[in-house]
């Protein structure tokens, strides 16, 4: 008997002259037949699962992740379910994940495409461990959506697993549906570059760093990267030769640890990040970036990054001089609290080449004076080739102008790592190499950064003020280089009377351009 129905039934009684014991006895019935279907569910359910279902999963490590989670948040959306999880997307196709961002680089290839959006757009998943059923193509799906464990990349990220099923023993169904999923999504993430960062771990407060930030950029090509022809031709042919399958064991049978090292040197601007960046998108690896300076760095700190890391991929140690990582500090092997880090000599060296340092991953220094390097950073083991990026001379000033003011991708032919060819398809192009001789002409050689001319052409968009205008405006810059000033005026912008110190070059600039375009 249930306790308190006889004075329920007495008060139903006499206020509503009604009998509830009927109602009562269809209530437990009903509850009955739920706890016994729950109870039959739950214990035939795996089996039914195995038997009824075909089922195929994914990691958020895959590519495939984002294209099926996009495609459910957008085509599924709302429908079945009222609790969600948000996450944005962009306009390109690329997502954010996991504490992993979008960036719209400054460093992708300058010529743009007038699909390339930069809007974000939120989409509704269900809630991790929630369910989705849909019907695709006459077929019933359920997806899901769980944490499975860390992610083997980063103690500190979480590894998502969808798993979509569908109705039948067919996996052909399936195997559509993905196809699908892959053809919505659009421009192939393939196309990106992931660059993962050190940030302090939010679930710890201990201030310990790990690779739980990523971002995702447009990848750059080789051929966008001005640098010696031949210095770039052979490092690539040596990264292949150091990926390929045949190298781990050539390594192994000589006793060598696989480890490639490379120190790129000169002065700022000069393209040492666009080269590591155009490395990682050419070999498709992930780039991980240390920067030493301003993060308080330890030993123990950069043991532990290099210990994350994955076994293919760029390490790349951003300007490792300015870290205040120098000679007199390291011979000694002191510890240095300059430019706030904390590093040792061999607290360094350790993490490098340790013995707990994974194999096979690419290690990039970058520096801007590498004569301050101790040389036991440098030794060969460590780092095996160093090359030099230097000012621009006037086949890159010439290189840099093209890909700046080249109408489309078509225009410009890419041979496989060499630099960009202006294709004559018509007049316009003729007039364009034109232009860039011109250009290139009114630059000094060897004076001015490749960062500074793109600078230069990012502000003055119209080809003819471009050529009319660079001549003064280098003059300008070489001044202020030799007088030591870090601020410089563009003379365009500067008061008549220093406009007038360069009059003649502006003249002569002028009727170069006057005569290429009327
Ligand atoms: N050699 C180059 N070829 C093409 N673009 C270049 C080159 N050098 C510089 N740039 C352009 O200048 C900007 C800065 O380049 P980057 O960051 O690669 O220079 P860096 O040498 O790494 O500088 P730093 O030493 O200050 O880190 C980028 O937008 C890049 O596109």
């Amino acid at each position: 008997m249930i306790p308190g129905f006889l004075a329920m039934r007495v008060v139903a009684m006499r206020y509503f002259k009604h009998d509830i014991t009927p109602w009562v006895i269809k209530a437990l019935f009903a509850g009955g037949i739920y706890t016994m279907g729950k109870h039959l569910w739950q214990t035939m359910g795996p089996f039914a699962e195995k038997h009824l279902l075909t089922s195929v999963s994914v990691t958020n490590l895959d590519p495939l992740y984002d294209h099926v989670s996009k495609w459910v948040s957008t085509n599924v959306g709302t429908k079945s379910t009222k609790h969600f999880s948000a996450r944005t997307y962009n306009g390109r196709g690329e997502n954010s994940r996991n504490g992993e961002e979008d960036v719209d680089s400054d460093e992708s290839e300058n010529i743009t495409t007038p699909e390339k959006t930069t809007r974000s757009q939120v989409h509704f998943l269900p809630v991790k461990g929630g369910r989705q059923y849909f019907w695709h193509r006459g077929c019933l799906f359920r997806f899901k959506n769980e944490v499975t464990g860390m992610s083997a990349q980063s103690a500190h990220l979480n590894e998502e697993t969808l798993t979509v099923s569908c109705f039948g023993r067919n996996p052909e169904h399936l195997r559509l549906f993905l196809d699908e999923c892959v053809q919505f999504s659009g421009p192939d993430t393939s196309k990106t570059t992931r660059i993962h960062f050190l940030q302090k771990t939010p679930r710890t407060f201990n201030g310990e760093m790990s690779w739980c930030k990523t971002i995702v950029r447009p990848a750059r090509s080789l051929a966008t990267v001005d640098l010696n022809e031949k210095a770039k031709e052979s490092v690539v042919a040596e990264i292949a030769d150091y990926l390929s399958d045949r190298s781990p064991p050539y390594y192994a049978q000589r006793g060598i640890p696989h480890r490639r090292g490379y120190l790129l040197y000169g002065p700022p601007g000069t393209g040492k990040t666009s080269f590591a960046n155009a490395l990682a998108a050419n070999f498709k690896l992930d780039m991980y970036v240390i920067q030493i300076l301003g993060t308080m760095m330890d030993d123990e700190t950069l043991m532990s990054a290099f210990e994350q890391l994955p076994k293919r991929c760029i390490v790349l140690l951003e300007d490792i001089d300015s870290a205040g990582i120098q000679r007199e500090d390291m011979k000694d092997n002191k510890t240095t609290k300059r430019k706030n880090t904390f590093l040792t000599l061999s607290g360094v060296l350790n993490a490098i080449d340790g013995a707990s340092s994974p194999e096979g991953r690419l290690l990039i220094m970058t520096s801007n004076t590498p004569e301050s390097l101790d040389a036991a950073l440098i030794r060969p083991g460590r780092i095996d080739r160093q090359v030099y990026f230097g000012h621009v001379d006037r086949k890159v000033a010439s290189s840099i102008f093209i890909r700046m003011f080249a109408k489309s991708a078509e225009d410009l032919h890419r041979a496989q790592d060499g630099p960009l060819i202006l294709i004559d398809n018509d007049g316009e192009n003729v007039k364009l190499r034109q232009a860039a001789r011109l250009f290139a002409e009114s630059i000094p050689e060897d004076e001015i950064t490749p960062a500074e001319l793109q600078n230069f052409l990012l502000q003055h968009k119209n080809m003819t003020d471009a050529v009319a205008n660079v001549g003064a405006w280098a003059l300008a810059i070489c001044e202020a280089k030799k007088a030591g000033a870090n601020i410089v005026e563009d003379p365009l912008d500067a008061a008549p009377a220093k406009r007038n110190r360069h009059a003649v070059d502006d003249d002569e600039a002028d009727s170069d351009s006057d005569s290429l375009f009327p």
